[in-house]
């Protein structure tokens, strides 16, 4: 039940497994890219509690020494200290520029792996072994690197593409069902953006994805992969249609920035939510009809996910404080904001053509309706 999914970009080409049981490939396949017979690998707690022993196994029955760090789990970590922490790690374990970094762990620990190894001696190669849904649908893929700040989400980074990602569906039985929901928000993201009929899919095949059917997970990490691998092909730098991958986000990352990057909001709970306001504006507009925000909605709901803002307990910026801290996109182009709107389901596009009221008016309903707050 392994499937591969071939990221061909120019000189960095790599392959995505996905499968249960593909982490026991671990060794035979990092031995096989050269370097030194010695592998750093950054995680989190949470994560080398429960997988960090089977990897190494793998990878000393594969003649690789290991050394881990465990950093804290949590989207905090995603900070300089820790990115600091990490390459000097990694600096003191003296790793080569032919060396392999493997980045254990969700989207989080991914995103400041790759960071480091595309800082540490200016870019040492580095493998990603992703272990929450969101991260084997998502994050693992297309080489976007980097830490929040203060000043907003993911705003230090780098480009970077990985040599490889081993998504091994089996370790998703660990994830809490809070973080495997939160994964689904990205799934789900795909269907919105690109493909009706996969988004019908997950309308049937959602309830059983969640509940562990692993011939769905492997198909729906298959396919969100297959689809983020076409985007970035065409666009690894995000200067056109890569933005398509960001539906949501720029209301989710305000949201993240509003709530202090902390467990009031996950990433992915933030992407549905956005999701969910990207086809009300859209509605609004006139460009999709009112039954796609509302089919949106329906189907978040029907997963048990949050969908409103006012789903995210504890006290808000008001909507203009909202989009104040929509300023800080990174697709924000001479000071103007670009969305990812849709015409339909399955049928996203980039517009900075978007007034600034209408986005106030979604903003305001959002934070005025729905149930009170916890
Ligand atoms: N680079 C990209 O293209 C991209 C894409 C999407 C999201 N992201 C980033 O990814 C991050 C979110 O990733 P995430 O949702 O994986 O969060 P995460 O890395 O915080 O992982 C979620 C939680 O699940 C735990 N966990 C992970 N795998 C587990 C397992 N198999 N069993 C038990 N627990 C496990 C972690 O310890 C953590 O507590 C955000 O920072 C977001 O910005 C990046
Ligand atoms: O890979 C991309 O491109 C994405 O936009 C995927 C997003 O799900 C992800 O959250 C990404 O990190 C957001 O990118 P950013 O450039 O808006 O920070
Ligand atoms: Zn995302």
């Amino acid at each position: 039940m392994t499937t591969t999914v071939h990221v061909d970009l120019p000189g960095r080409a790599y392959d995505i497994l996905i499968g249960p049981g593909v982490l026991s490939q671990a060794g035979a396949r990092i031995a096989a890219m050269g370097g030194r017979r010695h592998v750093c690998i950054l995680t989190d707690e949470n994560v080398a509690g429960l997988h960090l022993a089977a990897l190494q196994t793998g990878l000393a029955d594969a003649g690789l020494t290991s050394e881990a760090l465990a950093l804290p789990p949590g989207e905090a970590t995603k900070c300089w200290a820790q990115l600091e922490r990490s390459v000097e790690w990694l600096l003191a374990e003296k790793v080569e520029r032919g060396d392999i970094v493997v980045a254990f762990g969700g989207g989080v620990i991914g995103d400041l792996a790759g960071f480091a190894a595309a800082i540490l001696r200016r870019g040492v190669r580095f493998v990603q072994i992703p272990t929450s849904l969101l991260a084997q649908v998502d994050s693992s893929v297309g080489g976007k690197t980097g830490i929040n700040s203060p000043s907003g989400k993911n705003l230090i980074g780098a480009f970077h593409q990985p040599s490889l990602v081993l998504a091994d569906t089996a370790l998703l039985g660990t994830l809490p069902a809070r973080d495997f929901l939160a994964g689904y928000g990205e799934v789900v993201k795909y269907g919105l953006l690109g493909d009706a009929a996969f988004f019908d899919w997950l309308e049937a095949e959602g309830p059983a994805l969640a509940a562990g059917n692993m011939d769905a997970r492997v198909r729906a990490v298959t396919r969100s992969c297959e689809m983020k691998a076409d985007i970035v092909q065409r666009d690894e730098t995000e200067q056109g249609d890569r933005a398509l991958l960001n539906l949501g986000h720029t209301f989710c990352h305000a949201l993240e920035a509003a709530t202090g990057y902390s467990d009031r909001l996950l990433h992915g709970e933030g992407v549905a939510i956005g999701c969910a306001l990207a086809f009300e504006l859209s509605a609004r507009m006139g460009l999709c009809s009112q039954e796609d925000p509302s089919r949106v909605r329906a189907h978040l709901r029907d997963m048990g996910m949050k969908v409103d803002i006012r789903d995210i307990p504890g006290d808000l910026p008001d909507a203009a404080g909202l989009l104040d801290l929509m300023g800080q996109d990174k697709k924000v182009l001479e000071g103007k904001l670009r969305f990812i709107l849709a015409r339909g389901i399955g049928d996203a596009f980039i517009t900075s053509d978007v007034p600034r009221e209408t986005v106030l008016g979604v903003l305001e309903d959002a934070l005025r309706s729905g149930p009170p707050r916890a």
